[in-house]
């Protein structure tokens, strides 16, 4: 690959989520106006940033929050002329089964004794361990900056963190954080519960995506107004991409005469759309897509050695919308007019049903839009399974109407965690492998900056901008 000099013609990327989009976006700012970038997509562009209509108002159903230091997705929000709606932080509880663990106040010194009170200096030092996994993460946009590029995850986490950050990816949350000194009570009330409102999964995921899911309890988490999913559609069209609305089946590699004489190699992309099955040839190929025959499905046809399989399994989550009133009798509350929750989050406990409940404004915010909890609201309901009728009717004491959408989500994490490899084969390379390091929005940028930038040096054979060893140190110097 690295003899090639002549532009690329032809470039697909499989699957239109934001991981997809991006990568359209990136190509186009990489490879120039040239380029044919063709992006293949066999649901709704979006992907798992997809929103739901609750009587008459759009609501957030899939990647719903942004941290205010994602600065791909700030970038991106930016260029396309995208807006943030306002929005109110409700108040948070932490539900044990029996009782609230945590509530909180709207006085600020009051939540600051109560965490002082029950949890010691635990809640500061977590903000000074997470905020320096954040600031080393954020390496990644100085070294993309500068268009160096990594050709395994491995290689991208050893120059963002060093060997630490290698840790963590091979460490449970629990062991990470017990080792740095936090109590198990800290562990099991407060960082569990954060684990399950984001990835539906306790403390024995990767010390990473633990950090990454603490950064979403964060201050000034945002989304984009009218959804999330927008900003897909706007890189769609900024990266002037063909969409085409197929299923990809397989991928096979043909070699092809040249009219200039001797050969070349190519990707021929096998798909169906509504005008029936359909080939393509393409010099890269981009895969935005989970590798799980349940999500993808994608074959890859006489490839000697064959390619690697990929069969971790995603981890499903149910989010239902309520529009009603919450019961809160079962949270045991006496007296609801005491209630004034419009956030709980919940401890592990088989009797619970539920990872989280609360409630959500339209993604075309308005202050009306903003519901006193005890009103009645749309509520979001994170859950394992899909709610049975008697457990709705334990939830709320009345309601209206109720919507369902049943995701699989994200990885399931699970220890010795490998990512899988970016580079599948000469040209082919593969972005959702970052998801097992942690799955967010912001990932799947990063991934597709990366992947962009790497298939440009790979076919221009720029290896010195790829996996360059002490980056943060070369970089330092460099104004
Ligand atoms: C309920 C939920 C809540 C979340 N909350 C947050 C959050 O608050 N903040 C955050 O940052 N992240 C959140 N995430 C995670 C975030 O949404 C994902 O990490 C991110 O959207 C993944 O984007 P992607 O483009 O990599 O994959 P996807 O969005 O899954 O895109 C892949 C696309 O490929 C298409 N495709 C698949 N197979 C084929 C094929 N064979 N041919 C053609 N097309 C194909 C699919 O239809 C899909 O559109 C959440 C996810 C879920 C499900
Ligand atoms: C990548 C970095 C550094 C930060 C991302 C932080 C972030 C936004 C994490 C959230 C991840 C996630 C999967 C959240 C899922 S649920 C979100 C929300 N609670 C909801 O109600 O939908």
């Amino acid at each position: 690959a690295s003899e090639l000099r002549y532009p690329p013609s032809k470039i697909a990327v499989i699957g239109a989520g934001i991981g997809g989009t991006s990568a359209a976006y990136f190509l186009r700012q990489t490879f120039g106006k040239d380029v044919q970038i063709d992006v293949f997509e066999k649901g709704t562009v979006g992907g798992r940033l997809a929103t739901i209509n609750v009587e008459g108002k759009d609501y957030e159903a899939g990647g719903s929050i942004i941290h205010p230091l994602n600065l791909h997705m700030k970038h991106f929000i930016k260029e396309l002329g995208l807006s943030v709606p306002e929005n109110r932080h409700g108040l948070l509880g932490i539900y044990n089964g029996d009782e609230f663990v945590f509530e909180e106040s709207s006085w600020y010194i009051i939540n600051i004794l109560k965490l002082l009170w029950h949890y010691g200096f635990s809640p500061l030092r977590m903000n000074m361990w997470v905020e320096d996994i954040l600031d080393k993460f954020m390496r990644i946009y100085r070294y993309q900056s500068h268009d160096y590029s990594f050709s395994s995850m491995e290689g991208l986490f050893h120059a963002l963190g060093g060997n630490d950050f290698i840790q963590m990816l091979n460490r449970t949350l629990d062991e990470t954080l017990q080792k740095a000194g936090f109590s198990q009570k800290f562990i099991y009330e407060m960082v569990t519960p954060i684990m399950r409102v984001n990835y539906g999964q306790g403390v024995n995921i990767n010390g990473f995506v633990g950090a990454v899911s603490m950064t979403g309890a964060d201050s000034g988490l945002w989304s984009v107004k009218g959804g999330n999913k927008l900003v897909c559609s706007g890189l769609l069209y900024a990266s002037k991409a063909q969409l085409i609305s197929g299923t990809v089946i397989s991928i096979e590699e043909r070699t092809r005469p040249q009219r200039t004489g001797g050969t070349v190699k190519l990707y021929e992309v096998s798909y169906n759309s509504a005008s029936g099955p359909a080939t393509d040839m393409y010099d890269i190929v981009l895969i935005a897509t989970p590798l799980n025959h349940k999500m993808s499905n994608i074959t890859f046809q006489n490839f000697n050695p064959p390619l690697a399989q990929f069969s971790d399994r995603y981890h499903q989550m149910v989010a239902t919308f309520v529009h009603g009133r919450i019961n809160a009798s079962f949270f045991g509350y006496k007296d609801p007019s005491h209630f004034h929750l419009a956030n709980i989050f919940t401890i592990e406990n088989p009797n619970l049903f539920i990872y989280s409940i609360g409630v959500v404004s339209p993604v075309q915010n308005t202050h009306d839009d903003m519901k006193q909890p005890m009103g009645p609201a749309v509520w979001k309901v994170f859950s394992k399974e899909s709610l049975t009728k008697e457990q709705m009717n334990l939830l709320f004491s009345s309601y209206d109407s109720v919507k369902e959408k049943k995701w699989l989500a994200y990885p399931h994490y699970h220890l010795p965690n490998t990512c899988p490899p970016i580079i599948l084969h000469d040209r082919i390379y593969y972005l959702n492998g970052i998801e097992w390091a942690a799955s967010a929005m912001e990932m799947s940028a990063v991934a597709a900056k990366n992947a962009a930038l790497l298939s440009y040096h790979r076919w221009y054979g720029n290896m010195n901008m790829i996996d360059q060893e002490d980056l943060y140190e070369k970089l330092k110097t460099e104004l």
